[in-house]
């Protein structure tokens, strides 16, 4: 975890990004930054020659797109998030501000003026940290900028209006993409690059290095002011702030910098810090400040062996239902959680320990208490709870991994090894008992009442009328839909032996309208009409023969203008990034005869059954958006 820097300390909060920039939104997936998109509705309408400096523009516009978001949410009684992010991208040239082009006249316009010269790409960024007090909405308001220097060739006639008819320019600021065809207009970079492509990354990391890590008092001779601190271990991502004891330790502190080996890598003194271990270590230098090559810890290597540990700790809390009693009673001893759940003491008291350190407890005199990330997720009742999909990870999940060794093998599920039973029907396995079938609705409710809103707001469904969630399971995303679109008739067609164990995953609330759940096999039997068909977690379950049999038969009752919408784990191209879905796709092999895709192989079988227009949103949730409409 050496280079998970601050935004570590984001993780268990509820973080917004204010923007509908498929960049800025890749750039902060790719760091690991967990977030909602909610695109800002401010018109970026300031009158620009009120402001003194190009980046005061940007810098007030991202404020106004951030604060927009961060009023809407707390107005509209939708959870008030901890951060809201916003950003405002412009280029700067002859004293002009150049935002995203009207048309492709305008983009000619910008382009010519920025041919053969340098510019500057400023990017503003708002920080904005949200807390409600009564039914106010309280914000304190970080903002900064960024200004990268870029020079471009000269360009033809022929070269600029083959990149207008491109397409590319239109949603870009100052009528161009480096990270594209764009890049091959220009001569040379000054700063920092994803500034230019919509986010400064670097400078962001700082900023909140800087509200994250006040320098404690006796180590600020040792800190560079403007680097940016690691996040390492567990310990750093608890929500409880324990910075000084996570120092590591430095020997020989005459050169305190030790950037030739680890760039912008602070160093710290700590007292304490031969006890603390710490994810990474910076080399040891000698009095000289050389290099004494000391071993590295391989700690990432240490936390992945380390990872089933963790998960395995986690379970059994949740399995015990510590979590619950803690909510309810805490702070407890450990005498008291072993009592109430009629375990060892000794035992307990580890198990508890180990919570602690991982983050999901705090300890005090007092006794043991959840963090907010345990009363959120970990209750069995918690707003978020997870508890459903833990206990299925223990129960089903834990037994099928151990068997990972042969699936990889044989390239095949693990159903008879782990439980005894020759695999049948992927969901008759699940179905076979009430209590599994039960367990797995649970499972997949947790995952669905998650990542709901971030499935219904990534694309704009207001054109759908009426909507099939096909295997929509409970309804949690259905729900959803109706809470954001309020007219949208939404129908759940799943399974007759799901349709009729729904009632208890009902809100308690009602809805602006029903829900309407249709049972049926969408191999088998006829689909319900609607303009949208959605398919949330369902096709990584099956190989592509059998997508090609659900996808023509939607394609058949389909209209041209109506569309499908796929929630997945989106793999990148290369399938080579995204860590939790290509796991989650080890997972569909040790159970299923699916896996996990890329954007293009989802594109690829979209296209075969006649759907058009594919686009993908990365929504920084578990699960990502897939749009396409028939033609
Ligand atoms: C110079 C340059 C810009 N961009 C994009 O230009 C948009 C600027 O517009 P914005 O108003 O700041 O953002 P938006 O896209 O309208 O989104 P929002 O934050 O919702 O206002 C952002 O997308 C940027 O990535 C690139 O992708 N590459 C480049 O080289």
């Amino acid at each position: 975890m050496a280079l998970n820097p601050v935004l570590g300390k984001l993780v268990s909060k509820r973080v917004v990004l204010a923007s509908a920039s498929p960049r800025r939104q890749e750039i902060l997936t790719n760091v690991g930054l967990r977030f909602e998109v909610v695109p800002s509705w401010f018109k970026e309408t300031l009158e620009k020659s009120s402001f003194a400096a190009p980046y005061e523009y940007a810098v007030e516009t991202a404020k106004q797109k951030a604060l927009e978001v961060a009023n809407r949410m707390h107005v509209k009684h939708l959870r008030t998030p901890d951060i809201v992010i916003g950003a405002d991208t412009i280029v700067s040239v002859d004293e002009q501000i150049l935002e995203k082009p009207v048309d492709k006249q305008d983009a000619y316009r910008m382009l010519s003026r920025l041919s053969g010269k340098e510019h500057s790409v400023f990017t503003g960024v708002a920080i904005i940290h949200c807390s409600s007090k009564g039914n106010q909405l309280e914000t304190e308001i970080t903002d900064f900028y960024e200004e990268t220097k870029v020079k471009f060739s000269d360009l033809s006639e022929e070269l600029l209006w083959e990149y207008i008819h491109s397409g590319e320019p239109m949603d870009k600021a100052g009528g161009y993409g480096i990270q594209a065809l764009g890049g091959m207009l220009v001569e040379y970079v000054h700063g920092d690059f994803l500034n230019v492509v919509g986010f400064p990354l670097n400078h962001f990391c700082k900023k909140l290095a800087e509200l994250y890590y006040p320098p404690p008092k006796h180590t600020v001779q040792h800190i560079k002011h403007d680097s940016i601190p690691s996040v390492d271990t567990f310990e750093n991502l608890s929500d409880g702030e324990s910075e000084s004891s996570n120092f590591i330790e430095h020997k020989g502190a005459n050169n305190l910098d030790s950037s030739s080996m680890c760039p912008s890598r602070p160093v710290y003194n700590c007292e304490n810090s031969s006890s603390v271990r710490t994810g990474f270590m910076v080399p040891l230098e000698n009095q000289n400040g050389a290099s004494e090559s000391a071993a590295k810890l391989p700690s990432k290597i240490l936390d992945l062996m380390d990872g089933f540990k963790a998960s395995k700790a986690l379970f059994v809390a949740s399995k015990l239902k510590m979590f619950d009693y803690l909510k309810n009673k805490g702070p407890l001893k450990a005498v008291d959680v072993a009592n109430e759940v009629g375990t060892s003491v000794c035992g307990t008291e580890r198990l508890l320990d180990a919570c602690v350190a991982l983050g999901l407890l705090e300890k005090t005199s007092q006794g043991y208490s959840n963090t907010d990330s345990a009363n959120t997720y970990l209750t069995s009742d918690g707003e978020y709870s997870l508890h459903g999909y833990i206990i299925h990870s223990n129960d089903h999940l834990w037994p099928l991994f151990t068997n990972l060794e042969s699936a990889v093998r044989e390239g095949s599920r693990q159903n008879h090894r782990a439980f005894g039973r020759k695999a049948e029907d992927l969901f008759k396995d699940y179905y076979h008992s009430q209590e599994v079938k039960q367990r797995f609705m649970a499972a997949m409710h947790s995952i669905a009442h998650l990542t709901a809103r971030d499935v219904a707001t990534a694309f704009d469904l207001s054109q759908f009328k009426s909507t099939c969630d096909l295997g929509g399971c409970t309804g949690a995303l259905a729900h959803e839909l109706i809470q954001i679109y309020p007219n949208m008739k939404v129908t759940v067609f799943d399974l007759p032996e799901v349709i009729a164990n729904i009632s208890y995953f009902q809100p308690s609330e009602q809805c602006a309208a029903p829900v309407t759940f249709v049972s049926g096999d969408f191999f088998k039997d006829n689909l319900p009409e609607a303009d949208l068909y959605i398919l949330s977690r369902v096709l990584h379950d099956w190989p592509d023969e059998k997508i090609h049999v659900l996808l023509s038969k939607i394609s058949a009752v389909c209209k041209p203008g109506c569309g499908i919408l796929l929630a997945e784990m989106v793999l990148d191209d290369e399938k080579k990034n995204r860590s939790t879905a290509l796991l989650q796709s080890l997972n569909m092999l040790v159970q299923t005869e699916g896996k996990e895709r890329s954007g293009s192989e989802y594109q690829g079988l979209l296209e075969q059954h006649g759907f058009a227009n594919v686009k993908i949103r990365l929504t920084g949730n578990l699960l990502d958006v897939v749009l396409c409409v028939k033609t």
